[in-house]
């Protein structure tokens, strides 16, 4: 028997509109948008007073499967995705082994396809170690490459720091070519200089001052400054200064643009104010910037200098990050609550539902070529997130899904709440509750 269900009566914001409608699903697909009239046969949602986004896709997370597994895995980190209305993400490749070889991509295909929730899309990892290989590999047909992470396994060897290396990819390969963009040689002048001055334990406050604004600046520039040279598809990732969000341009079409970036959800929500409260909890590389850098990443997101919204999701245990400054690990779980923490903004009056829905859902679908997902559209991918625009919660220690079991928000009032999520046109999260009789599916593209 088919799987049907009808949402009856929801605020579906979706291409820039709100529209009261009916949503009818029939076996994964959405099938019809406007009156439907329901039988028996058909599982019935009242949308009542609700708003309907297509699911929000995640063009950034760390699962950390394989070989991190004590610090989240694919199906415990997609499900705290679900719950925060997250129904595709794209993982990192600094999981272990780093993912720097096609047959370990396809390896971390196949563990997705028994473990995630959620759809799934993979990077494949490029740096120094395997450049000539992804330089004769026909890489068009992934959802990207990017280098994201790796400077964990070995100093000198990222892009940012090594023109070279970035000289000879970006001369070579036409695929998606995400960055991690910040100069770890001005990182370390910076890192030797407080350390005279304070020793080991830096005060968590001068992290933002070593991860400077000069160390991502001079990154970003020279990024795009080879990326122009090559004609290559350059994508930046987690902006964090007011300043680089000028080397972006917001008068082309996405789909035409070969240089975007994106912002994570943190650091439009966190500034150096937080360090005093939070401490090593938001240490996040690169770093949370000063307050003028968040209203201006919130400026040019809506500007449309910045085109997508991302959570760069990167679980540790509490255990790891409550180190003194250099042993503390960088990164914090944060895909739960993405959606939550862009409608407070709506509440704020400071962007519209029709814009989140633009950065989070539709333009990721669009820079990442996803088919089919993205969008609330007949015949595409019953991908869908329901939300309630008015209802208190409190984030805590029980009601966080991540398997680290703590996060930088715990104690935030939300004023909304994600109330069912399908994936794939199945119900997974139904008001608080899992059906995990289904996994995800793997992201395609449109070549
Ligand atoms: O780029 C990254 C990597 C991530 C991680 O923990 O993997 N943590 C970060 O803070 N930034």
């Amino acid at each position: 028997m088919a799987e049907k269900t009808i949402i009856k009566n929801i605020s579906i914001v979706n291409e820039g509109q709100i529209l009261i409608a009916d949503l009818l699903i029939v076996d994964g697909l959405i099938q019809k948008i406007g009156k439907v009239t329901d039988d028996k046969s058909f599982s019935l949602i009242d949308g009542t007073g609700k708003y309907l986004f297509p699911g929000i896709i995640d063009g950034q997370v760390h699962f950390r499967d394989p070989g991190l597994t004590h610090k989240g895995d694919l199906y415990t980190e997609s499900k705290a995705a679900i719950a925060g209305g997250v129904t595709s993400f794209i993982d990192m490749p600094n999981t272990y082994p780093n993912v720097l070889s096609i047959d370990l991509l396809n390896e971390k295909y196949k563990l997705a396809s028994e473990k995630s929730l959620a759809n799934f899309g993979f990077f494949l990892g490029v740096n120094g170690d395997n450049l000539e290989q992804v330089i004769h590999t026909d890489t068009s047909q992934l959802l990207g490459l990017s280098d994201d992470g790796l400077y964990f396994t070995k100093k000198g060897n990222l892009l940012a720091d090594n023109p070279d290396i970035m000289e000879r990819l970006f001369a070579n390969c036409k695929s998606i070519i995400a960055i991690h963009s910040e100069k770890e040689q001005i990182v370390e002048e910076n890192e030797l200089f407080y350390k005279e001055k304070f020793g080991e334990d830096i005060p968590i406050e001068y992290h933002p001052v070593i991860r400077s604004e000069k160390a991502c600046y001079e990154a970003t520039k020279r990024a795009i400054e080879i990326a122009k040279k090559y004609h290559a598809r350059l994508h930046i990732l987690h902006l964090t200064t007011e300043a680089e969000t000028h080397l972006f341009r917001n008068d082309i079409p996405l789909n035409e643009k070969r240089i975007t970036t994106e912002v994570s959800v943190h650091h439009l929500w966190f500034s150096d104010q937080d360090y005093k409260r939070l401490g090593p909890l938001i240490k996040w590389n690169p770093a949370i910037k000063t307050e003028k850098d968040r209203v201006g990443l919130l400026k040019a997101l809506i500007d449309n200098k910045i085109d997508i919204v991302t959570t760069d999701h990167a679980p540790h245990t509490l255990e790891e990050k409550e180190k003194p400054y250099f042993q503390s690990m960088s990164g914090a779980p944060i895909v739960q609550h993405s959606l939550n923490i862009m409608l407070e903004f709506y509440k704020q009056g400071l962007i519209s539902l029709e814009k989140i829905a633009e950065k989070m859902c539709h333009n990721p679908a669009i820079l990442y070529r996803i088919k089919k997902r993205g969008y609330i559209r007949e015949g595409y991918f019953a991908d869908l997130t329901i939300v309630d625009l008015n209802s208190r919660w409190t984030v805590d220690k029980g009601n966080i899904l991540s398997k680290c079991g703590w996060s930088p928000l715990e104690g935030t009032t939300f004023q909304t709440k994600v109330t069912h999520t399908f994936v794939n046109g199945h119900l997974v999260f139904n008001q608080g509750k899992f059906d995990e009789s289904e996994r995800g599916q793997q992201l395609k593209n449109i070549y």
